[in-house]
C-alpha cells in the first residue's frame, strides 16, 4: 500500500563536492527514488548523454521552457540557464515515487517556497582543500570555470542553514547511507503517517 505522495528530495551543495556521484550511488540502492534529469545550456562534458546527465538545450529553448511555465524551478549558475521540468516530478510524487533534485541553492529556494515540505539536504565536503582537490582532480573545467565554482562555492555553503539535514560527503558509501538513513526517517514522520491513520479510524476500519 502506498496512499501517501512520493517525497521531494532536494540535494545541494558545493561545485565539486560530489553530488553526482553520491546521487549515482544513492540511484543503485534506492529503488523507490526517481532522479529528475534537469535542463541546462551548459554544453555536455565527455561521457555526458543527453536526457540521461541533462537535457541539453539552446539559451533560446530554454528561454522558451521558461515562458511555457515548464519548469518548476530554475537558476543562472556560473553563466549557464539550469532548470527542473516541472511535469515529471509532480507526475512522480503523484506516483507515490521519491524524486530526488540535485540542484542549486537558489533554485533550490525556490522549491521551498513551493513544497515546503520537501527534504533538504546540504552536501559539504570533509574540508576546503579537499573540495578544491576534487574539483582539479575531475579536471573537467578550465582554470577560469575552477575559480568561479570555488568562488561559488563559498557562497553556496553560507547557504546551509536554510537546509534541514548537513551530510559530509567523507567517503561516498558513508554519504549515502546517512541520506538512506534521512530518506527512511522522513517516511516515518508523524505528519505524514497520521493522516492515513485518522481516516482509517473515523472509517472504524
Ligand atoms: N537550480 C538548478 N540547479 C541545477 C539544476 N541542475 C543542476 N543544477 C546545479 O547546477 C550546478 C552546476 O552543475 P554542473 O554544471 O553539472 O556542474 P557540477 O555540479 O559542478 O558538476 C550544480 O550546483 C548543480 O546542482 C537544476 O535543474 N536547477
Ligand atoms: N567521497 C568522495 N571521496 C573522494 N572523491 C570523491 C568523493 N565524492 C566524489 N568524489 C570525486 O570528486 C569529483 C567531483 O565529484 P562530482 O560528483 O562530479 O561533484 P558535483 O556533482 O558535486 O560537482 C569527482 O572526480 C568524484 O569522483
Amino acid at each position: 500500500m502506498n496512499a501517501e505522495k512520493g517525497l521531494l528530495i532536494v540535494l545541494s551543495g558545493p561545485s565539486g563536492v560530489g553530488k553526482g556521484t553520491v546521487c549515482a550511488a544513492l540511484r543503485k540502492v534506492c529503488p523507490n527514488l526517481v532522479y529528475s534529469v534537469s535542463a541546462t545550456t551548459r554544453p555536455p562534458r565527455p561521457g555526458e548523454q543527453e536526457g540521461v546527465n541533462y537535457f541539453f538545450k539552446t539559451r533560446e529553448e530554454f528561454e522558451r521552457m521558461i515562458e511555457r511555465g515548464e519548469l518548476l524551478e530554475w537558476a543562472e549558475y556560473v553563466g549557464n540557464y539550469y532548470g527542473t521540468p516541472r511535469r515529471f516530478v509532480e507526475e512522480m510524487l503523484e506516483a507515490g515515487k521519491d524524486v530526488l533534485l540535485e540542484i542549486e541553492v537558489q533554485g533550490a529556494m525556490q522549491v521551498k517556497r513551493r513544497y515546503p515540505e520537501g527534504v533538504f539536504i546540504f552536501l559539504v565536503p570533509p574540508s576546503m582543500e579537499e573540495l578544491r582537490r576534487r574539483i582539479l582532480g575531475r579536471g573537467t573545467e578550465g582554470d577560469a570555470a575552477i575559480t568561479e565554482r570555488l568562488e561559488a562555492a563559498r557562497a553556496e555553503l553560507a547557504m546551509m542553514a536554510e537546509y534541514d539535514y548537513v551530510v559530509v560527503n567523507d567517503t561516498v558509501e558513508h554519504a549515502c547511507e546517512r541520506i538512506r538513513a534521512i530518506v527512511t526517517a522522513e517516511h516515518c514522520r508523524r505528519d505524514r503517517l497520521m493522516p492515513r491513520y485518522q481516516k482509517l479510524l473515523a472509517e472504524g476500519k
